[in-house]
C-alpha cells in the first residue's frame, strides 16, 4: 500500500511567519506614507498569497492601486521579504517533533502552500526543514493555486502519493476549501491566520497544539481510505 502523505500549508501551520511578513509590510505602507494595519487583522489577511495580502492592506489604509502600481509595490515588497524572511519566523511548537514522528513512521511529507515556491524553498532550507519533503509546491507551481484542490491534488502526485491515503494539515480557508473540494481530510491549526473562524468551515477537527497531531493522524487513517 501506498505510505500516507500528510500534506502541510506553510504560512501560519509549519511556520508562524507573521513577524517577518507583517514586518516587510509595515516598512512598505511605512514607505508609502501610509499608517501601520493592526497586527490581528494583517495576520487575518495571510494565506492567500502576498500579492492579494498587500493589495488589502493598502485598501485598508485608503489606497487602491491600479495593476501596474500593484505590480511595483509588489516585487519591492518580494525584495525586501527575502531579506528577512527567516529572522524572526519560526516553526510552531510540537510541530518538528511531530513531523520527526511522521518520519520514523514511513509517512511522505509535502508542503502546499500560496507562497512563491522559491520564497517557501529559501524559508524552509533557512529553517533546516527543507529536506524532510518529498514535495514543495507554490502559487507559482501548477496553473492554479489553493483552494483550487488540484494545487493539491498535483501536490500529493508530485511527493508519490494517493490521495486516497492523504490527509491536509493548514490554518485557514484557501487550505480547508482546497481539501474539502478534493476530498481530503483536513486538520485545521487554530494558532495560525485564519480570517474566518475556523469551525464555520467545518474542517474534519480543529487541533490549538501540535502535541495531539500525531494521534489525530493515526486515527484518521485508522478510519480506512481517508476518501
Ligand atoms: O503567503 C500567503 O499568503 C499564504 O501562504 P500559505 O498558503 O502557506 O498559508
Ligand atoms: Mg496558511
Amino acid at each position: 500500500m501506498t505510505a500516507p502523505t500528510i500534506v502541510f500549508d506553510l504560512d501560519g501551520t509549519l511556520v508562524d511567519t507573521h513577524p517577518d511578513l507583517i514586518g516587510t509590510l509595515s516598512w512598505l505602507l511605512e514607505a508609502e506614507g501610509l499608517d501601520p494595519v493592526d497586527l490581528e487583522q494583517a495576520k487575518s489577511l495571510i494565506g492567500h498569497g502576498m500579492k492579494p495580502m498587500i493589495e488589502k492592506a493598502l485598501k485598508l489604509q485608503g489606497r487602491g492601486l491600479v495593476q501596474d502600481e500593484i505590480e511595483e509595490v509588489y516585487g519591492r515588497y518580494v525584495v525586501a521579504y527575502r531579506q528577512r524572511i527567516a529572522r524572526d519566523s519560526r516553526p510552531f511548537p510540537g510541530i518538528v517533533e511531530a513531523l520527526d514522528i511522521f518520519a520514523a513512521e514511513g509517512m511522505t511529507l509535502a508542503v502546499c502552500t500560496n507562497k512563491l515556491h522559491a520564497l517557501a524553498v529559501q524559508l524552509l532550507e533557512e529553517l533546516g526543514l527543507a529536506s524532510r519533503f518529498a514535495a514543495i509546491t507554490g502559487q507559482d507551481t501548477f496553473a492554479v493555486r489553493k483552494p483550487h484542490p488540484d494545487h493539491l491534488l498535483l501536490t500529493i502526485k508530485q511527493a508519490g502519493g494517493d490521495p486516497e491515503r492523504a490527509i491536509m494539515v493548514g490554518d485557514s480557508e484557501p487550505d480547508i476549501r482546497a481539501a474539502q473540494a478534493a476530498k481530503v481530510p483536513v486538520i485545521a491549526f487554530s494558532g495560525g491566520y485564519t480570517a474566518i473562524p475556523l469551525i464555520d468551515m467545518a474542517p474534519t477537527l480543529i487541533l490549538d497544539h501540535y502535541d495531539g497531531l500525531p494521534q489525530a493522524v493515526r486515527n484518521l487513517l485508522a478510519q480506512g481510505g481517508t476518501r
